[in-house]
């Protein structure tokens, strides 16, 4: 089965996870801080069927969603650089840990990285088969707001302390054998879906 994903050998690609409930400029800024500061060639913008820790009832639909993150990640970049996909969708994984394990197997020669914010780095250890995540591919986490002590004091981050690489070294991140992992400290931006959902209500009340 093809997965619709236009990727070579050899690149560098952040595989960026969310609900996109709505997307907003928090998530061009993670994407547009990897794609810089890793050397990314491409982010993927993984539109996901549904959380799996989070409540169906609020969730809009996947091609709402889709044409959020549309939206969104011309502010990240422009040319190709962005991929929004559902692929998730389109394999039937709702577990990132089985997302990323097919795409491992479907892109040999690609060189993943695992991108999030630092509020999923502080609940990390809560999510199906993390520590195979971390060994599956390296992973970026990027400052937000809210959760910068909880995630420097996360059971992964202790987990894997040896697996850190300094910011300073981010680039070599697509070429590290697993597990390999980086916080970067951009500056920081504040949205969130959750704001956006609650104004819209008040719009619209
Ligand atoms: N402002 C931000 N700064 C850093 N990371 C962010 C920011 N907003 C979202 N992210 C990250 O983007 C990914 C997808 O997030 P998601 O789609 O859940 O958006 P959200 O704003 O966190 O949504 P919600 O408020 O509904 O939980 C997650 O890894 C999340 O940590
Ligand atoms: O696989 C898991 O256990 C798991 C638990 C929570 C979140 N995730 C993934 O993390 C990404 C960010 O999720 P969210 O809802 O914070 O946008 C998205 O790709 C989710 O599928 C994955």
């Amino acid at each position: 089965m093809r997965d619709g994903l236009d990727l070579a050998p050899g690149m560098a690609v952040g595989l960026f996870g969310g609900s996109f409930n709505p997307a907003h400029d928090g998530h061009a800024h993670v994407a547009e801080t990897a794609m810089r500061r890793l050397g990314l060639d491409r982010v993927v913008w993984l539109v996901s069927p549904q959380n799996p820790l989070k409540d169906t009832r609020e969730s809009a639909p996947l091609a709402d969603r889709m044409a959020s993150a549309e939206h969104a990640a011309r502010l990240a970049a422009s040319g190709p650089a962005m991929i929004i996909s559902d692929v998730e969708t389109r394999m039937g994984t709702q577990w990132t840990v089985d997302t990323l394990r097919a795409l491992v197997a479907r892109h040999p020669g690609v060189r993943f990285v695992w991108l999030m914010g630092s509020d999923n780095l502080a609940s990390f250890h809560r999510w199906r088969g993390w520590t195979d995540i971390m060994r599956l591919m390296p992973m970026a986490v990027i400052a937000r707001p809210g959760s910068l002590l909880d995630s420097r004091t996360a059971p992964a981050a202790a987990r894997f302390a040896g697996a850190r690489v300094a910011a300073d070294k981010a680039k070599l991140l697509p070429d590290l054998e697993a597990p390999a992992w980086t916080y970067l400290t951009a500056p920081l931006n504040h949205r969130s879906s959750t704001a956006l959902r609650q104004a819209a209500r008040k719009g619209g009340a």
